[in-house]
């Protein structure tokens, strides 16, 4: 009975092998002689490399599922990764780990991990595995965001937080801010009764201020046309599974073509920073000869064009650095920004009572006759928990940004392998019903009680990270936040288009935005039209 069953498959064999070998012609024999030569390789190369992966302690790795020879478990996952990682959290526990072509992935998903990692082990974790598309656009990792934890990542992150960040030089530009949050009003206005895109009027007030606290002036408007397209196609790409960084061997090829894509972003951007860069050296020279009037106060563009020009190379950054420190700013801080507006004006518009309570503060804090100013931000404490309660059902960044170990160490009981890259799932720990009572309903009294911040000190809400690694611009981000929003809010009341359903279903990304935009119509709150100029 075996050996009748041992000689069918014998048989089988043999005739499948024979009728794979029945060619035509002598090309179709070449390419099945090459077809058969790689397979034979490629499962070679996948057992050798399972074997050593095996003795070298796959035992002590995080449980996790098996995957396909060559491809691990990458064929598998789906659309929406943070989805799929907390489903995947359920199966294995809060920490698991798959292998996707040849490199091994981690996710952890509890507060008590993320506090190993981004806390405990901070120094161990800082390192970044940035896929290829990033090393594209930022110079080979030559920005803050990307670079690995070493002098120059510390150098461009004090500089940031110094100089355009700090306090003093966040009020010296409040300025900006007022006048770009009043130009966005009167917009709106001259576009009443019709139907508004949120997330673009926010994405433009961002970048108005942002470039004017870079660049002291707003002179580089017309080179940020399209801008918005480019960012949002380099962001869409940054979250694009990209084969050549799983299986390295392939990126000769570029299989999918993402990074020809996204070096023709590179080139868009690299007119418009190479141009503001060298207008700006040229202005300088000609203030040298006496041609041109200086104002005396240096932006911050001004400081790192003389970075570029000093000798001392501890301290001195290229025109490729400074490039890439730019594109991180305007990049870091437009998208998430203008997302997180349409994710709170979304769930106001789902929530009558919401919209209701906030206007009754507004109306109570700032009365009808004024207009917002950034002063009546902090007491608008409603506002600021349904901003919080937007953040924890929706962080933008719902695995934060990958990190990875300088070597081999312990979280959980597990081995985590030097070089392997790790996601912290906060969607998931802000979505855990052991961490918040009904996580799926929105309720921003939860956040009304209790101190809570952006610091990254409670684990169970860090919509900007936690540890070394945490976003640098939450003060410029919160204040943008808070302030567009309550402008909004203050001067209009919003309605949905009819017809049109509010669904407030999310598309992963390296930013996770709403998966359609959300569109609203305005209407005019306050009697006197002075106001909207
Ligand atoms: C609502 C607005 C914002 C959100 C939700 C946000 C969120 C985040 C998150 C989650 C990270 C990753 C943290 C981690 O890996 O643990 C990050 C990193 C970063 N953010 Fe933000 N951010 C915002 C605004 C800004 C602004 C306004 C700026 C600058 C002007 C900025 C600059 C950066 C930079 C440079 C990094 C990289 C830090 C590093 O790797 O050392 N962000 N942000």
């Amino acid at each position: 009975m075996k050996s009748d069953f041992k000689e069918k498959i014998y048989v089988t064999m043999i005739n499948y092998w024979s009728w794979w070998w029945q060619v035509d012609n002598e090309r179709d024999e070449l390419a099945r002689t090459i077809l058969t030569i790689s397979v034979l390789i490629l499962v070679l190369l996948w057992y050798t490399w399972t074997l050593s992966f095996t003795r070298k302690g796959r035992n002590r790795l995080p449980p996790g599922p098996y995957g396909l020879p060559v491809l691990g478990y990458l064929p598998f996952l789906s659309h929406n990764l943070h989805e799929k990682f907390t489903e995947m959290a359920k199966r294995y526990g809060p920490i698991f780990s798959m292998r996707l072509g040849s490199k091994i992935h981690v996710v952890v998903s509890s507060m008590d991990l993320v506090k190993t990692v981004a806390r405990d082990l901070d120094q161990t974790f800082a390192n970044r595995r940035p896929p290829l598309t990033a090393l594209a656009i930022t110079y080979g990792g030559s920005d803050i965001t990307f670079s690995n934890n070493n002098t120059h990542w510390r150098n461009m992150r004090k500089l940031l937080v110094s100089q355009v960040l700090s306090n003093a030089n966040l009020d010296a530009c409040q300025g900006f801010r007022t006048h770009e949050v009043r130009k966005t009003v009167s917009n709106v206005y001259a576009r009443m009764g019709t139907a508004v895109d949120i997330n673009e009027i926010a994405f433009d007030a961002e970048l108005n201020v942002v470039t004017s606290m870079l660049w002291g002036s707003s002179d580089s408007r017309d080179y940020f046309d399209g801008f918005r397209e480019v960012e949002f196609k380099i962001i869409e790409l940054l979250g694009a599974p990209n084969i050549s960084d799983f299986i390295p061997l392939l990126s000769w090829f570029d299989l999918q073509g993402r990074m020809k894509e996204m070096m023709k972003q590179r080139e868009h951007l690299d007119r418009i920073l190479d141009s503001i860069i060298e207008e700006r050296i040229e202005r300088n020279s000609r203030k040298m000869e006496g041609a041109v009037e200086g104002d005396g106060k240096k932006d911050f563009l001004q400081i790192l064009i003389e970075l570029m020009e000093q000798k001392d190379a501890s301290t001195s950054f290229d025109v490729v650095q400074v490039k890439a420190l730019l594109f991180d700013i305007l990049t870091a801080s437009t998208d998430t920004t203008s997302t997180m507006v349409e994710w709170v004006m979304a769930e106001i518009l789902h929530n009558p009572d919401v919209k209701t309570k906030i206007q009754e503060e507004l109306t109570e804090v700032i009365g009808m006759d004024i207009v917002v100013q950034e002063s009546h931000l902090p007491r608008l404490k409603y506002l600021h928990a349904v901003v919080k309660e937007t953040f924890r059902m929706h962080p933008p960044l719902p695995l934060l940004i990958q990190r990875s170990p300088d070597e081999s160490c312990m979280v959980g009981g597990y081995e985590i392998p030097k070089g392997s890259i790790v996601y912290m799932n906060i969607w998931a720990i802000q979505r855990d019903p052991k961490n918040w009572s009904d996580p799926l309903e929105f309720r921003p009294e939860r956040f009304l009680s209790g101190k809570w911040d952006y610091k990254g000190n409670n684990l169970k809400f860090i919509p900007f990270g936690s540890g070394r690694r945490i976003c640098p611009g939450v003060p410029l981000g919160e204040k943008m936040l808070m302030y567009i929003l309550a402008s909004l809010l203050h001067s209009f009341d919003w309605i949905l288009p009819k017809d049109e359903e509010l669904e407030l279903s999310d598309e992963f990304g390296f930013v996770t935005k709403k998966r359609r935009p959300l569109v609203a119509i305005p209407f005019k709150r306050l009697c006197d039209a002075t106001l909207y100029e």
